[in-house]
C-alpha cells in the first residue's frame, strides 16, 4: 500500500525517476562510446558501471519511502547517505570522462598536427572517431545533469535527516525507528514480545532501539524490542500498590460527529433483526433545535480549519497558577502511572493489535498492522526510558496543532518530569494517531474487547439494576402505585431518595475503570458491584452534594419549564455506560428531566472512555442478553466454567430494559453527542474560552454531571490545590458565574481533590493505606473513597 507521501517527498520522487531516465540515456551514450574502435579509458567503464550501481539505489530511495511493504527498510540516514553518495559519484564520472575527452582530443591535436582542425573539437579526437567524441562529450553532459539533480535530492533528504532527528518524525510524516521491523515476526506467536521489564533491551547493550533523536547511535540494529518473558510478577506487584487489583486495559479526528446520523430515523425495536449499530442512534431532534439541543459534533471550527481559538494565543494561559501534578513527585499516582501502569496500558495495547496482525489475511493490512504495533512499542519504550515527548503525527484533526504547539511551549519535556494530566492525554493521543494515519486500522480500537470482557463480569449487577429499574417504571408510570397516591411532600421525598439511589448506582459505576483495575476476577466486580457494597461505601463519600443537585432539578421541574436538559459527560464504557443510561433513564421517567445529552469521546481514550460504537456494543447485549452472557467467554473456557443460563425473567427484564431505552432514543430524548474538545490535553479551566459554542451549548443544561476521575481532574486542572479549596473555586472560569451548573461524580482515582473539611484529608492518610504522613495522597488513588461536587454556575 502506498504510503502518503508529503509534497516535498513527491518532488523528490519525482526528481529520482528523472534521474533514472537519464542514467538510462547516460549508460547508451556510454556504451556506444565503450563499443566504438579506437580503444577506451577506464573513466568511460567508470561511468557505465556507475550507471548501473545508480539503479538499485535510485530503487531504494523512491520505493521505500513510498511502499509499505519496504518501509521496514526505511532510514533517513540511509537516503541522505546514499543521495551524497551518489552526487559524489555522479560529480566524479563527468569529471573523469570530461578529462578523458580533453585528453582525447588533445592527443588528436598532437596528431594531427596540421593546422586546419579547430582546436578543443572533436574533429581531432585521438581515441577513436568524431563522433565517439560526441558522444562522450554528450554522456558528461548528461551526467553533469544527473550529478546536479542528486545534489537536490542530497539537500532534501538531509533536510528530512534534521526534522527527524529534531521531532522524530520520518520525512512522510510517520514516526518510526530504524531497522525495527524485522523484529516483528508476527507469524511466531511464541514470540513474546510484550513486557514492561525494560533492563532487557539495555543489558543486552544496545543502547536505544528506537533511534532516540539525539542519539546517533540508532542506526546501529537494535535488539528485539521488549522480548522478555511473559507478565511477569513485577507488574502483578505493581498491581498491588494500592488495592489487590490491578490493571491495564483506546482514534481518529471528528468524524464520528458527523457521521453518526440525525434523529428521527426508527430505530428497529423489537424487530427480530434488532442489532444496533452506531449509526442507528439518533443524535437528536430536529424538532428540538435550535435549542440547547444542537449538536456541536465537532471541533470549534473556524475559517481554516483550526480550533476557532485566537491565532498566537496558547490554551495554557487559561489554567490556573496553581502548579498541576507531575510525573517528577515521587509521592505522586503521576509518578506510578508513567513508570508503573503505562507501560502496563501500553504492553495490554500491543498485545491485542498484534493479536489481531497475526490473524489477518490482507498483506498490505497486516503489513500497516505491524507498523502501529511497532509505534506502540516504540511509545512504551520511550515512556519508559524517560524520553522527550515528541511533536504528534499531523493525522488531519485540529487539535494535533494544539498539542503540540503546547508540547513546544512546555519545552519538550520528558516523560518522568511533565505535568500528568498533559502527558497522559497525550499519551492516548498519540496511540490514537497511529490508528488515525493508517488506512486499515482507522476504526480499531485498541481497547474495545477489553471493555466488553469486563462487561461480561458485571452480569449479577446488571441484571439486579434491570429489574431495579423496571419496577421503577412500573411505580413511576402507575396511577395508583404508593407514590402516586402520596402527598406531594411524600413524594418529594421518596423522589429525593430514589434519586440519591440512582445516583451513587452512577457514582459507583466508575469505581471499576479498566485503566486502574487489571484482571479484576469476576468475583472481584461483583463485590465492588452489587447493592450491598453500595450501601457498604455510601460513608465512603466524603463530599456529598446530591441534595443540591436534586434540589436544582427539582427547582427546575417546578418551574414547569418545557425544556429541561440534563448533560452526562460519560467516562468509562461497559458497567459505567450502563449505569449511565439508567439515572439517563430515571431521571427522564421521574420528569427531573425532558432531555439528556449524552458526551462520549471520539476515539479511544484512557481505555476505558464510552466512544459511540459502545454505545451499541451495550444495547446489542441487552438484545442479544442469552447469547452474550450464555456463551463462554475465553476466561470461563481458561476456568472450565459454563455461564449459568438467563433465567426467563431475567431475559425479559433485560429485554424491557432495551426496549425502554430505545424508546427514550427514538423519541430523541436521550442524544448522543461527541466532541473532540473532550479529548484535548488540557483542563476544563479553557473550554470558557477555546471552545464556546460547547461552552454555550452546557449552559443550555439545568446540570452537567462529570462522570469519572480524569473529567475531575480536568475541571480542577488536576493542580496541588490545598483539599480544603472550596469546589467552586478550584473549577474556576467553570465554577462561580459561569452559567454551567456542574456536578461531579467521582470515585477518587488520582491525587487532587477539593472541598474536603478541615483535617479530612489528614485523617484518610491516617488510615491503612492512607499514604500516612509520608505525603503521598494515596486513599485517593484507589476508587475506594469518592466526591459529589456540585457549583451552581447560575447562582
Ligand atoms: O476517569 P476514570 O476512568 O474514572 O479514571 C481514569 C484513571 O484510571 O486514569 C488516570 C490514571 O491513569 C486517573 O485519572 C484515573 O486513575
Amino acid at each position: 500500500m502506498r504510503i502518503p507521501q508529503t509534497n516535498l517527498q513527491k518532488i523528490k520522487a519525482g526528481v529520482h525517476f528523472a534521474q533514472a531516465g537519464l542514467v538510462f540515456i547516460t549508460a547508451c551514450l556510454a556504451l556506444a562510446v565503450l563499443t566504438k574502435s579506437g580503444g577506451v579509458g577506464g573513466e568511460v567503464g567508470y561511468l557505465f558501471g556507475l550507471c548501473f550501481l545508480s539503479i538499485p539505489a535510485l530503487i531504494y530511495l523512491v520505493m521505500v519511502p513510498m511502499w509499505t511493504r519496504a518501509w521496514r527498510f526505511a532510514n533517513v540516514y540511509a537516503y541522505a547517505s546514499l543521495d551524497v553518495l551518489f552526487t559524489i559519484l555522479w560529480f566524479a564520472a563527468f569529471c573523469a570522462v570530461a578529462a578523458w575527452n580533453s585528453a582525447g582530443i588533445r592527443k588528436g591535436e598532437k596528431e594531427e598536427s596540421s593546422n586546419d582542425k579547430k582546436t578543443g573539437s572533436c574533429s581531432a579526437f585521438g581515441y577513436g572517431s568524431a563522433s565517439k567524441c560526441e558522444v562522450s562529450k554528450a554522456s558528461v553532459g548528461f551526467a553533469v545533469i544527473i550529478c546536479l539533480l542528486f545534489g537536490v535530492t542530497s539537500a532534501i533528504s538531509i533536510q528530512g535527516v534534521m526534522k527527524y532527528r529534531r521531532t522524530g518524525i520520518m520525512p512522510n510524516g510517520n514516526t518510526k525507528s530504524h531497522g525495527q521491523a524485522e523484529q516483528l515476526n508476527v507469524e511466531d506467536p511464541n514470540k513474546d514480545a510484550w513486557s514492561t521489564n525494560i533492563d532487557e533491551d539495555d543489558e543486552a547493550g544496545h543502547g536505544n532501539p528506537f533511534g532516540d533523536h539525539n542519539n546517533a547511535s540508532s542506526l546501529t540494529m537494535p535488539t528485539a524490542y521488549g522480548q522478555v518473558a511473559q507478565q511477569d510478577n513485577d507488574d502483578a506487584a505493581y498491581g498491588l500498590l494500592h488495592t489487590d487489583q490491578q490493571g491495564y486495559r483506546n482514534t481518529s479526528h471528528d468524524e464520528t460527529a458527523d457521521e453518526l446520523p440525525h434523529p428521527g430515523r426508527q430505530m428497529s425495536y423489537g424487530s427480530s433483526a434488532a442489532s444496533l449499530h452506531a449509526e442507528t442512534l439518533p443524535v437528536y431532534d430536529e424538532t428540538l433545535a435550535p435549542s440547547a439541543l444542537s449538536p456541536t459534533g465537532g471541533y470549534e471550527q473556524s475559517p481554516g480549519g483550526r480550533v476557532g481559538f485566537p491565532e498566537g494565543r496558547l490554551k495554557m494561559e487559561f489554567d490556573t497558577k496553581t502548579p498541576q501534578y507531575s510525573t517528577s513527585d515521587p509521592n505522586s499516582f503521576a509518578s506510578v502511572s508513567a513508570r508503573d501502569r503505562w507501560p502496563v496500558i501500553l504492553t495490554g495495547a500491543i498485545d491485542d493489535i498484534h493479536k489481531a496482525v497475526s490473524k489477518e489475511s490482507d498483506a498490505e493490512k497486516r503489513e500497516e498492522g505491524k507498523q502501529i504495533t511497532a509505534g506502540l512499542a516504540k511509545l512504551k519504550y520511550e515512556v519508559q526510558h524517560d524520553r522527550q515527548l515528541s511533536p504528534l503525527v499531523d493525522d488531519g484533526s485540529p487539535d494535533i496543532a494544539g498539542y503540540n504547539a503546547e508540547l513546544k511551549q512546555r519545552g519538550e519535556p520528558k516523560w518522568f518530569n511533565v505535568p500528568w494530566l498533559f502527558s497522559e492525554c497525550y499519551l492516548y493521543r498519540r496511540m490514537a494517531t497511529l490508528f488515525s494515519t493508517s488506512q486499515h486500522w482507522k476504526s480499531y480500537d485498541v481497547f474495545s474487547k477489553q471493555k466488553m470482557s469486563t462487561f461480561r463480569s458485571s452480569r449479577p449487577a446488571v441484571i439486579e439494576l434491570a429489574a431495579r429499574y423496571n419496577d421503577l417504571t412500573k411505580q413511576l408510570r402507575s396511577t395508583d402505585s404508593a407514590l402516586a397516591n402520596a402527598s406531594e411532600e411524600e413524594r418529594e421525598q421518596a423522589q429525593q431518595a430514589v434519586f440519591t439511589e440512582m445516583c451513587e448506582i452512577c457514582l459507583w459505576g466508575n469505581a471499576t475503570d479498566l485503566s486502574l483495575l487489571t484482571n479484576l476476577s469476576y468475583d472481584d466486580i461483583q463485590k465492588l458491584q452489587g447493592s450491598e457494597s453500595r450501601k457498604a461505601n455510601e460513608k465512603n463519600i466524603v463530599v456529598n452534594d446530591f441534595p443540591a443537585a436534586f434540589a436544582t432539578l427539582k427547582q427546575a421541574q417546578k418551574s414547569g419549564a418545557k425544556e429541561r436538559r440534563v448533560d452526562i459527560v460519560l467516562d468509562n464504557a461497559g458497567f459505567e455506560l450502563f449505569v449511565d443510561l439508567v439515572l439517563a433513564g430515571y431521571l427522564l421517567q421521574s420528569g427531573l428531566a425532558t432531555h439528556i445529552v449524552l458526551h462520549p469521546k471520539n476515539i479511544p481514550w484512557f481505555v476505558s472512555d464510552v466512544v459511540p460504537k459502545d454505545f451499541s456494543d451495550l444495547l446489542n447485549v441487552l438484545v442479544q442478553a442469552k447469547s452474550f452472557y450464555e456463551t463462554p467467554s475465553e476466561d470461563d473456557e481458561a476456568r472450565g466454567v459454563t455461564p449459568q443460563s438467563l433465567s426467563d425473567k431475567e431475559q425479559q427484564d433485560l429485554k424491557l430494559l432495551f426496549e425502554n431505552w430505545g424508546g427514550l432514543y427514538a423519541e430523541g430524548k436521550i442524544v448522543l453527542r461527541p466532541n473532540g474538545f473532550w479529548t484535548e490535553g488540557g483542563s476544563y479551566w479553557r473550554l470558557p474560552a477555546t471552545a464556546p459554542s460547547l461552552y454555550a451549548d452546557l449552559k443550555e443544561s439545568e446540570l452537567v454531571i462529570f462522570k469519572g476521575d480524569l473529567n475531575y481532574r480536568k475541571l480542577t486542572a488536576d493542580a496541588m490545590w490545598d483539599p480544603t479549596t472550596p469546589f467552586a473555586e478550584a473549577i474556576g472560569p467553570m465554577g462561580r458565574g459561569s452559567g454551567v451548573r456542574v456536578l461531579a461524580l467521582r470515585t477518587c482515582k488520582a491525587d487532587v481533590v477539593v472541598g474536603l473539611s478541615e483535617g479530612e484529608d489528614e485523617r484518610l492518610k491516617g488510615m491503612e493505606g492512607g499514604g500516612g504522613e509520608g505525603g503521598a495522597r494515596k486513599w485517593a488513588w484507589s476508587g475506594k473513597w469518592a466526591v459529589v461536587s456540585f457549583c451552581d454556575g447560575n447562582a
